[in-house]
């Protein structure tokens, strides 16, 4: 089953069982009009009249039941009032045991923490990370769906001018013009989409087009975590969230019970040092440091020195990421790489590209140059929560084959999640079928 099935077949059944209503409604109509031929006595065959007399009999049981009920709600309505004089009764009462209610709930609220902090390690909820996503990708899912109703509402007839208008919402809403040429190529093939005459039987087309196509193009999405020890290098462009992510990475394996440590190898500029640092503390994690300005490389190598010494499970190491000089960048990867190599020739186990999914294309842009730098293994999709973008994790998917793995989701430490095609999928199509 794919994977538009799976998330929204149940869509498909009610749009089947409106239809059935539909015959029904019109077999009611066809009774009702028997019954009105009844009343103006005209020939009738004796089947037809005694449905037409069910139908009555129904139609006055219906009337019946509806006046006890009103004649039920107006008893409710009077008990209601009688209700709400009572209420203000109480409501003095309540009043003046409200102050040792709230130090009682104050005392609630305080073990329900102490209980939420016993329960830290637990994994977050399955609901919970749903919610996540479904709010994270409200910006984007409502300008997808705004682009795709107004293309909907201009829709006259399947024709070319229907094909060419399709790619230029699904370029527009970020998808990416490969794989917007690639669906509006395919349902050009489909003979379903010429018969598809409602503007909802070709909404749930298109998308159940662009679902299948995601899910048909996925690749694996879990971190390479090894026993022993697992190093992921972090790359990507000044500001795009890389020590946010590393930040939030540790927090989350250190949960886990897992030795992690972090490396600043973004020796760039001094802040992006004391930024990670701080991420150690929050995350209670090690950082190793060196001066700004000294070489990355020698950071590196002796991060990967404590990691084996001390027998660290995780090892994070955050780079600077300066495009402008790409020689540069790609000989100070390089470098780092063969210093992991020579210390652990399976690592890195990860090399993950962050990237910004509030810059859309710019994102597929940088992805595209980094990969000719350094091989990546995964993206880190940061900010995706204040993104009207996210259309690009179809696009990046389609075009560059490289796996989005994590998504950040807000600055907060627990504001990070691997990446879940399915909660993604339901979230930014949701409020379109
Ligand atoms: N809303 C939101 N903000 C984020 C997210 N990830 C990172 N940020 C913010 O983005 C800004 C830049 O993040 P950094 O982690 O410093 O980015 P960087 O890539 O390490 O940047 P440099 O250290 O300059 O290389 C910070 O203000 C973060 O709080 C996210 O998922 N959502």
């Amino acid at each position: 089953m794919g994977l538009f099935d799976r998330l929204f077949g149940n869509k498909k059944q009610e749009k089947v069982e409106t239809e059935e209503e539909k015959v029904l409604t019109e077999l009611s109509e066809t009774e009702n009009s028997a019954d009105e031929a009844v009343k103006n006595n005209e020939n009738v065959p004796s089947e037809e009249i005694t449905v037409s007399e069910n139908l009555t009999e129904q139609a006055v049981a219906a009337q019946e039941a509806e006046s006890e009920d009103l004649q039920e709600n107006s008893v409710q309505e009077n008990l209601t009032g009688l209700s709400k004089k009572e209420n203000e009764q109480t409501e003095a009462i309540l009043q003046e045991n409200s102050s040792s209610e709230a130090l009682t709930g104050l005392s609630k609220n305080l073990s329900a923490e102490n209980d939420l902090s016993s329960n830290e390690n637990a994994p977050e909820s399955e609901t919970n990370v749903e919610q996540k996503y479904e709010k994270s990708l409200e910006k984007t899912r409502k300008t997808f769906g705004m682009r795709f109703n107004e293309f909907l509402a201009n829709f006259r007839t399947v024709d070319e001018e229907f094909f060419e208008d399709l790619e230029d919402t699904l370029i527009m809403s970020d998808v990416g013009a490969d794989l917007a040429m690639t669906i509006s190529q395919e349902l050009r093939q489909e003979a379903k989409l010429a018969n598809a005459k409602s503007q909802d039987a070709l909404r749930q087309l298109i998308v159940e087009k662009i679902v299948d196509k995601f899910d048909e193009d996925k690749l694996p999405s879990e971190l390479n975590v090894q026993a022993g020890l697992s190093v992921f290098l972090f790359v990507g462009v000044n500001g795009v969230g890389k020590t946010t992510t590393i930040g939030k990475l540790a927090a989350r394996y250190q949960k886990e019970g897992k030795k992690v440590l972090l490396a600043a190898a973004d020796t760039f500029r001094a802040g992006a040092i004391d930024q990670l640092v701080e991420w150690g503390k929050r995350a209670n994690v090690p950082v190793v440091t060196k001066a700004a300005g000294s070489d990355p490389a020698s950071v590196v190598f002796d991060a990967m020195q404590k990691a084996k010494a001390e027998n660290v499970d995780i090892l994070l190491i955050d780079t600077a990421g300066r495009l402008q000089n790409k020689d540069n960048l790609m000989k100070e990867l390089e470098k780092i790489g063969k210093i992991i190599k020579r210390e652990l020739p399976e690592a890195p186990h990860e090399t993950i590209l962050a990237v910004d999914a509030t810059t859309g294309q710019n994102a597929i842009q940088q992805a595209k140059e980094f990969s000719q730098v350094t091989p990546i293994t995964g993206i880190a999709l940061t900010k995706l929560d204040g993104s009207a973008k996210g259309g690009i994790v179809l696009s990046i998917v389609q075009s560059l084959k490289i796996p989005v793995k994590l998504i950040g989701l807000g600055e907060q430490v627990d504001d990070l999640q691997d990446f879940d095609e399915e909660f993604f999928v339901r979230g930014l199509f949701k409020e379109l079928l």
